[in-house]
């Protein structure tokens, strides 16, 4: 018995989800990715909540308020950044994946890293439901994995 059949046999669990607009056409893909897993692993609709931001340096932010609420056992944030002609594309991955790690280890929910950051539009695509899977599909998968840790008496 693996730890998502765990949780979702004996409980269910509240996940929050944050996407960012930006590169819609591969984060709505990544959503899509999620919602659908979650639900194959027993999570209702009515218990997941999503929130859209610009992009994903709004992310963090989102995802803070989210967790503020106590309403929810674990957060998934998903973006797509994906490399243009500046310097820009390195603080934004750096500054998402800093903030969204920091909330993660200092707050009370696991807060999942599904955002891209990619070279070009192929590999995020591939990377959102074509042959390189779908990392939407992942975080479902390992945000009740972590919500089962978190529940787990090592004592
Ligand atoms: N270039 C990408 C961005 N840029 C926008 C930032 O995330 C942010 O919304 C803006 O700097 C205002 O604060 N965002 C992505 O998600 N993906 C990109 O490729
Ligand atoms: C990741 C980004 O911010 C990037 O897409 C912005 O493109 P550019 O560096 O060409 O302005």
């Amino acid at each position: 018995m693996n730890n998502q059949q765990t949780l979702t046999q004996k409980s269910t669990a509240k996940i929050g989800i944050v996407v960012a607009d930006f590169n819609e056409i591969v984060t709505s893909r990544l959503l899509e990715g999620t919602l659908s897993e979650l639900n194959h692993l027993g999570i209702q609709t009515k218990d997941i909540k999503v929130v859209h931001v610009p992009g994903a340096f709004e992310l963090p932010r989102a995802a803070k308020r989210l967790m503020e609420t106590e309403l929810f056992d674990g957060i998934i944030a998903l973006g797509a950044v994906i490399r243009g002609e500046t310097s820009h594309y390195d603080y934004v991955c750096a500054e998402t994946a800093k903030g969204l790690a920091e909330l993660s280890l200092q707050g009370a929910n696991p807060v999942m890293f599904g955002v891209l950051t990619t070279d070009n539009i192929e590999q995020a695509l591939n990377r959102s439901g074509g042959k390189g899977g779908n990392k939407g599909r992942d975080c479902a998968q390992g945000v009740l994995q972590m919500i089962n840790l978190d529940r787990r008496d090592f004592s």
